[in-house]
């Protein structure tokens, strides 16, 4: 089987990258397997810098290829929060159901037809020796007010697709993998790197 890093820390990320890439024939690897204590810092301001500033640090410590993610929620009726401080909205240690009780707390009276939002993601692809390259995708939708669904991770339970009438955290892995925003991205560099996912082992 072939193998591709991607550089994430988070363990959600992994399985999403898992729907998406098994069924092309790749077995997944995160930091978690293969540089555990490597945590780069995000320090950017936008998805596309921090995707860039993970890829290249651990593509230059592992001397492999690997991809990155970096990506978030925006939520149109908070003027785009949390966005690109997603992964620790509530503060201190990230916790995926801290960061959804401020999202809930702060729509709270905010009409159903004023909750739109969208996950955005962006791909940084980084191989020694080459230009890195980023992909993006983004998937719209609504907030609900409580949550619903067991799959995913971060805000998928308060995330609702209006076009499979479900919360993002109802879907089955290759559901979600269908109509990402991490899926679309994917797409994206496949679409415009075709060669360099095969050339990958
Ligand atoms: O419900 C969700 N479904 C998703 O599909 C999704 N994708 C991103 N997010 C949120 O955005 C943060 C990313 O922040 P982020 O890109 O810095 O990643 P991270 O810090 O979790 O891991 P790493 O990849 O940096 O190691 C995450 O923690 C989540 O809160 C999602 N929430
Ligand atoms: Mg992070």
């Amino acid at each position: 089987m072939k193998r591709i890093v991607i550089a994430t820390q988070n363990k959600g990320k992994a399985k999403d990258f898992e729907a998406l890439l098994a069924p092309l024939g790749y077995e997944v690897l995160t930091l978690l397997d293969v540089a555990q204590d490597m945590d780069v810092e995000e320090t950017g301001v936008t998805f596309e810098e921090n995707a860039i500033l993970k890829a290249e640090a651990v593509s230059k410590e592992l001397n492999i290829p690997v991809i990155s993610d970096d990506s978030g929620l925006e939520v149109d009726a908070l003027n785009g929060e949390p966005g690109v401080y997603s992964a620790r909205y509530a503060g201190g240690e990230k916790s995926d159901n801290a960061n959804i009780d401020k999202v809930l707390e702060k729509l709270t009276g905010v009409a159903d037809n004023e909750r739109t939002a969208r996950f955005r993601c962006v791909l940084a692809v980084a191989a020694p020796g080459q230009q890195t390259q980023t992909f993006s995708g983004s998937c719209e939708g609504r907030i609900l007010d409580t949550r619903r669904g067991e799959n995913g991770f971060g805000y998928d339970p308060i995330f609702y697709v209006p076009s499979l009438e479900k919360a993002m955290a109802e879907l089955l892995p290759h559901e979600k993998a269908a109509i990402s925003h991490r899926g679309n991205a994917l797409r994206e560099l496949k679409q415009s790197m075709p060669n360099w996912l095969s050339e990958q082992n």
